[in-house]
């Protein structure tokens, strides 16, 4: 039959039997069986192998001459054997690896089929030995991947040999061997960002992208277009060719919320929603897009104590919290802090090209006794401050005292700031502070001690017991 413009079609191309067999004969060692594994049909390169014609065997069931055969088994339950070790006539033999495939029509076993795929053991070995190449070029590739994705920051960036910190260390491993949602709760500089990346870093999902929102930065009205993204023409002032939000550019890999306290409640069910459902749709579009990410959100409050008090959503807190790290504090683990110090001071002796040989272990003291609200971005910026005044040779307590004079007032500015303690409490505690500091100075002489407090030697010792200071 011909084509309008002369050209052949497939309806004159006849598809007989000879020519199937013809085909399955460029398989090399391969065999046709009937529906119960009796021989129909052997290529050229089989009767080599095994040494046997297709003439004696045909209509025999192949466990007969090989009994050790997986066809039958093979069309009994409808599921292929794939590289098994091919049976051999003698042990002259090379070993060869065998696939048995049942062939189904419409839900029903029709023929048997048999191929090996390696006739000999140096074929075997060459294909292995290509396989190999390709798997070494494709972990190239994927390390040249993982370098070009590179998270901000990995585990090994966590400074701390505390007990606390090697707590963290073991609640990252367990967080990166699962697609869990995360919650990270830590006071501001603690290091939530760090544990997001480490997290991601460790994780089957370290070759994708980890994409990071901050959601105090977003302003409420861009939060959604930001999440979800939006189609052409959804919205005056809108792109044209329409965007993708965090959600989708995440896909495969992980999204950060950071400082998700601060989501707007109006939008919390949207991503509660797009969580659970595992899909989200962009503003303007009429489909829903499915997304495959794994959430870490962060949190520098406590969002269990946001949902008692009606400002954070109990769903999404549920939602989030499957898997929930509390980073400590720095003024819980002070033990750590010689180490983050000497780390510090290398990094920054790089980056700002001085030459800092040390710190004197008095201010090492000195800084185990300071509270660090700002937790260790606050030590690293003082730190940095500190060799900044020194330069070279050692770090002493005059490169920090003029940070450090005023630390209580600070402190009472800052507990007033947040609202947290009544000012008589915050009066307590700076009446408290200013005692330790005294006393510090002028150790046993409490008459010297009252005498710059402006206060009698009576109340002194008062107030030391109303404070639980010892004598
Ligand atoms: N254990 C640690 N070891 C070394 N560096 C740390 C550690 N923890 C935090 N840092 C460093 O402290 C700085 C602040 O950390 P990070 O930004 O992760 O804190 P955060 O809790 O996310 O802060 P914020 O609440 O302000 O978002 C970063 O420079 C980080 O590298």
């Amino acid at each position: 039959m011909k084509t309008w413009n002369g050209e052949e079609t497939v309806a004159d191309f006849v598809f007989d039997e000879d020519i199937y067999k013809l085909i399955v004969d460029q398989l090399d060692v391969a065999v046709i069986t009937d529906q119960e594994g009796r021989y129909v049909h052997v290529t050229k390169s089989w009767e080599e192998y095994y040494g046997l014609q297709l003439k004696d065997i045909k209509g025999k069931f192949v466990r007969e001459v090989f009994p050790t055969t997986k066809i039958h088994e093979a069309l009994k339950t409808k599921e292929s054997f794939i590289g098994v070790p091919a049976p051999l006539v003698n042990e002259k033999q090379e070993q060869g690896w065998c696939s048995y495939i049942p062939i189904i029509k419409e839900g029903q076993v029709v023929a048997g089929f048999i191929h090996v795929l390696f006739h000999s053991e140096k074929t075997a070995v060459a294909f292995s030995r290509r396989l190999n190449a390709m798997m070494d070029e494709l972990n190239y590739y994927k390390q040249e991947v993982k370098q070009l994705r590179k998270s901000k920051y990995s585990i090994d960036d966590i400074i701390g040999e505390s007990p606390l910190i090697g707590r963290l260390k073991e609640q990252i491993q367990r967080a990166a061997k699962s697609s869990s949602t995360v919650l990270i709760e830590g006071e501001t500089g603690s290091g939530k960002e760090l544990v997001a990346h480490s997290i991601h870093d460790l994780s089957q999902r370290a070759y994708k992208p980890l994409i990071k929102i901050n959601c105090a930065a977003i302003p409420a009205e861009l939060f959604e277009s930001e999440l979800f993204g939006y189609e052409y023409g959804a919205f005056t002032g809108a792109d044209k060719k329409g965007k993708k939000g965090k959600f989708e550019m995440a896909s495969g890999g992980s999204l950060f919320l950071d400082e998700i306290n601060q989501m707007p409640l109006i939008l919390q069910p949207k991503l509660l929603r797009a969580l659970q459902e595992s899909e989200i749709e962009r503003i303007g579009g009429k489909e829903s897009i499915p997304v495959d990410i794994r959430l870490i959100a962060a949190s520098n409050t406590s969002l269990e104590k946001m949902v008692s008090s009606n400002a954070f959503r109990s769903d999404l807190f549920y939602r989030l919290n499957v898997l929930s790290i509390r980073i400590p504090a720095l003024r819980e683990r002070t033990e750590d802090i010689p180490l983050l110090v000497d780390s510090m001071i290398e990094k920054f002796n790089f980056q700002l090209g001085l030459n800092v040989q040390g710190i004197q272990p008095q201010v090492l003291q000195r800084f185990g006794e300071y509270d660090w609200p700002g937790n260790i971005r606050e030590l690293q910026n003082v730190v940095e401050r500190g060799m900044n005044m020194a330069l070279t040779g050692m770090l002493e307590w005059k490169h920090f005292d003029e940070y450090f004079q005023n630390k209580a007032l600070r402190r009472l500015g800052r507990t007033a700031e947040k609202g947290s303690l009544l000012i008589r409490q915050a009066k307590k505690n700076l009446e408290k502070e200013i005692l330790l500091e005294s006393l510090a100075k002028y150790g046993d002489n409490k008459t010297q001690c009252a005498r710059e407090m402006g206060i009698s030697r009576t109340l002194l010792y008062k107030k030391m017991k109303e404070y639980g200071i010892k004598q």
